[in-house]
């Protein structure tokens, strides 16, 4: 396989850039008027994930304003429990509803056969864009992982304590084993298909490992991620995988060197010096800009940028946020941060 010439591509094989690569999670989004517009003409939230068309449309928004270095596929983790069989809806301004799979029992309403025929939309958009991209971006697809997506799909919604996955999980780890098996085998097929209509990176979110006990995180967070970077890698030896662990802590390490991902995804509370003596020489590392700060802008901004390249850029290092962007985001700040990496040196 030749050497990869698009620096985010680059960058994931290790190299350290003189000025390093940059997107955002959540570049496309509520913060741009262009996306609340592509969006009302959708419908809904989810009419807009499986419009290929729109979703082609709002994943290259961004790229239009800011000089990213990657784009992500516009979609999101949860339309694999839907297109399993369980029931999703976005209400406004509630985040998503799903009819909840309290235990075993309930695990019989899913069904693996078939994905495709559901998710089928979401690599037309992936086509579509492997088409449309400026040539020196790269596209990334994406998914939740599945000890992630099952929070949703156990406790139905959005949750504070995850009481109810976290009962289902220890109380019953074999039956809950089952039901990340099941998410292990749809997010492989899912990928494989991101990949084969053109993705050329992936990157699995993983946003509620944090709340995990220590056992816990081995059996429901790296088990299953090595397995699906596994499974992904017998097709594409090549392809580069992001694992973004959010809040996992004092796990990075086990994290990074158990599950075969290329590139960690750090979140803005962790100590960049430790990731720096301790992470990074095991590859390359993503991240960590507290979205805040693209409220707040200002010297505030530009100095905790500073301090995330001085301390990181010195290794391969592709600069993110540590979360995604929110609504309330100044597309201005956005425009200063690129702006200010890009001349970085
Ligand atoms: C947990 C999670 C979800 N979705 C996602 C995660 C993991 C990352 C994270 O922690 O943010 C991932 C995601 N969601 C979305 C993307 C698209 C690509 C991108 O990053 O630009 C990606 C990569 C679009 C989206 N996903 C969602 C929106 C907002 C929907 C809208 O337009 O109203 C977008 C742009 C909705 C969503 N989707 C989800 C929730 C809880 C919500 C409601 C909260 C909210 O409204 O912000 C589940």
């Amino acid at each position: 396989m030749p050497k990869p010439t698009k620096t985010f591509l680059r960058a994931l094989t290790g190299e350290t850039l003189p000025v390093p690569p940059i997107w955002l999670m959540r570049q496309a989004g509520r913060y741009l008027p262009e996306y609340r517009a592509t969006r009302a003409e959708a419908g809904s939230f989810l009419d807009l994930c499986y419009n290929p068309k729109l979703a082609c449309e709002v994943t290259l928004q961004p790229l239009r304003r800011y000089d990213f270095d990657a784009a992500i596929l516009f979609s999101d983790i949860l339309v694999i429990p839907q297109a399993l069989g369980q029931h999703l809806a976005f209400k406004q301004g509630e985040g998503p509803q799903l009819d909840p799979i309290r235990d075993a029992s309930g695990l019989g309403r899913l069904k693996v056969n078939g994905i495709h025929d559901i998710l089928g939309p979401i690599y037309e958009t992936v086509s579509k864009l492997s088409v449309s991209i400026p040539s020196h971006t790269s596209l990334i697809g994406f998914a939740g992982s599945p000890w992630t997506v099952a929070t949703y799909m156990v406790e139905g919604k959005g949750s504070k304590d995850f009481a109810n996955i976290r009962r289902f999980a220890y109380g019953d780890p074999t039956g809950f084993d089952q039901l990340i098996a099941i998410l292990v085998e749809a997010t492989t097929q899912y990928l494989l298909k991101q990949v084969e209509a053109g993705a050329e990176c992936i990157q699995l979110f993983e946003t509620w490992g944090g709340v995990l006990s220590e056992n816990g995180f081995r059996r429901w967070v790296i088990e299953p991620t090595k397995k699906i970077v596994a499974n992904l890698k017998v097709v594409h030896p090549d392809l580069p995988v992001i694992g973004f662990p959010r809040g996992a802590g004092l796990h990075l390490i086990d994290f990074k060197q158990q599950t075969g991902v290329d590139a960690v995804g750090i979140d803005s509370g962790v100590p960049l010096k430790w990731v720096a003596e301790n992470l990074q020489p095991l590859g390359p590392v993503q991240g960590n800009l507290d979205p805040m700060y693209l409220i707040t802008g200002g010297d505030e901004m530009i100095t905790e940028t500073c301090r995330i390249l001085d301390t990181l850029a010195k290794g391969p290092f592709i600069f993110n946020l540590g979360h995604g962007i929110t609504p309330e985001t100044s597309p201005e700040n956005v425009g200063k941060l690129v702006e200010f990496i890009r001349n970085y040196r």
